[in-house]
């Protein structure tokens, strides 16, 4: 589960700084929320600003399972090792580039979440979405060997692979063909809903975002701030 409140974000300073409010979240353990608005909004802003991954300006209320995290704590006093434990072991990110480290093959980069944590290498979930993915045969393959929806799909696999309460995804369908992203967004929807996990999924692909009835919030920017608003 997710529960957050009171929480802002800003890029950049002066003139140029951007503020993001976040919007009030709680997501129910197997819950998914699509986040979708124009390019430039704060979309992705907001999943790093979860993902604790940016220093919020403020913060009311952040709990991520059934532990509350005084996150705001952190953050004030740079307990940037803390914060790391935390992403390493509660939050599984699918980043638009696929973030996959080009010195490991496609086995290792799914496998490192799960050592990081002290698990086997491998679980049954894992090996079931590399095949349901179509990922055997690329196993040995490096990063740079791979397209950029192999890579996508690679990157889903390794966020789901040591189970964390909760999944944040920036268009993780973007680079895939419509039946392809049918397939991933399919297996994602069956992974929160097993596995009970929340997730925010940020995506252009309205078609799919109605295809699997997710809720919406839309970004929309007022007066030079990016706020968030629910939509039906
Ligand atoms: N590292 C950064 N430093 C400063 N400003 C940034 C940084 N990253 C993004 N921004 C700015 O913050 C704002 C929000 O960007 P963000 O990437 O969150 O938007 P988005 O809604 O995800 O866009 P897109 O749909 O195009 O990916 C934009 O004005 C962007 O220029």
């Amino acid at each position: 589960m997710l529960a957050i409140q009171g929480m802002t974000v800003q890029r950049g300073v002066g003139a140029q700084a951007h503020k993001i409010r976040l919007p009030t979240l709680s997501l129910a353990p197997g819950e998914c929320v699509a986040i979708t608005g124009p390019s430039g909004c704060g979309k992705s802003t907001l999943l790093e600003a979860v993902g604790l991954l940016l220093a919020p300006s403020r913060l009311e209320h952040f709990q991520l399972g059934t532990l509350q995290h005084d996150v705001a704590k952190l953050w004030r006093t740079d307990k940037q090792s803390e914060l790391a434990k935390l992403r390493a072991r509660d939050l599984g990110f699918v980043l638009q580039n696929g973030g996959l480290l080009p010195f490991l093959n496609v086995a290792d980069n799914i496998a490192l979440p799960r050592r990081l944590q002290g698990l086997a290498s491998e679980s049954a979930r894992t090996t079931q979405a590399v095949e349901r993915l179509g990922l055997m045969p690329l196993l040995q393959k490096r990063p740079s060997m791979l397209s950029i929806g192999e890579r996508q799909r690679v990157a889903f696999v390794r966020a789901l692979a040591h189970e964390p309460q909760l999944l944040l995804a920036d268009e993780p369908t973007a680079a895939l063909d419509p039946h392809s992203a049918h397939d991933l967004f399919a297996l994602f929807m069956e992974v929160v809903e097993e596995l009970q996990l929340s997730a925010l999924v940020v995506s252009h692909d309205w078609s799919l975002v109605r295809t699997f009835g997710l809720p919406r919030i839309d970004a929309v920017i007022v007066k030079g701030e990016t706020v968030f608003e629910p939509r039906v």
